[in-house]
């Protein structure tokens, strides 16, 4: 008899996490901030729901979709418009979107924000330069530092504090897996 309860409990709550309005998690940040790491974790918790979701990781966009485009503020801003683009496409087929990109700029974010509308959620992954720079996890900031990359956000190419974002996200404070059930519980309960 308890089997039984607990069984038609775990159904309803699937059933409640299915009607709610799927939205597009943007995770901001600097580089070495911590929005990869976030965005696998934050899948493996919307995967374990019975939820569909994708992650759209400036990285690996780079390397396909968006190869031919560089590091200016026109050319990020192109990056990150057909970002949000992509996430509408899959969002109209239900999934869930992890979107994990600097965006270093309020104009970028308000058009992102334009195209998803309520569905943007927009998460500022907190972490100063000074962290990311010691966390290096890509020998980025050192190659800034022996001048073999150019336009590097936070060096010398801006990083706008947001002034907008529904969450903020201090990883000094919180592990990967503690940052990603936060945000897991605040979307999903919004
Ligand atoms: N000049 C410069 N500035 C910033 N980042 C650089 C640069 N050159 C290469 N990279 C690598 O590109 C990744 C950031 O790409 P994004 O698409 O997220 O950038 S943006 O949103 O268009 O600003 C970034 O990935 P993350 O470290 O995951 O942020 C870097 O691996
Ligand atoms: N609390 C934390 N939150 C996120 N990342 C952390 C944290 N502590 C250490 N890290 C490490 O920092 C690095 C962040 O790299 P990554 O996720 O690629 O960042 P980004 O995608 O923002 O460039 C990873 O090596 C990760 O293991």
């Amino acid at each position: 008899m308890n089997n039984f309860i607990c069984f038609i409990s775990s159904k309803q709550r699937t059933r409640s996490f299915e009607k709610r309005m799927n939205k597009c998690i943007w995770l901001l940040g600097l580089s070495g901030a911590g929005k990869s790491s976030i965005s696998l974790e934050l899948k493996e918790l919307f995967i374990s729901k019975g939820l569909k979701c994708l992650i759209l990781d400036g990285d690996i966009l780079r390397k396909g979709i968006n190869s031919n485009l560089g590091f200016t503020e026109a050319d990020r801003f192109e990056n990150i418009r057909r970002a949000a683009e992509i996430a509408k496409l899959f969002m109209e087929e239900g999934y869930w979107v992890v979107v994990a990109m600097i965006t270093p700029m309020e104009e970028m974010r308000k058009n992102s924000r334009q195209i998803l509308q309520n569905q943007y959620v927009e998460v500022f992954i907190d972490t100063p330069i000074e962290v990311c720079m010691e966390r290096d996890p890509k020998g980025l900031y050192q190659q800034v530092k022996e001048k073999q990359i150019k336009n590097f956000t936070g060096i010398d190419s801006p990083f706008e504090i947001p002034q907008h974002a529904h969450l903020s996200i201090e990883t000094a404070y919180f592990s990967i897996e503690e940052s990603a059930k936060l945000i897991f519980n605040q979307v999903i309960e919004n």
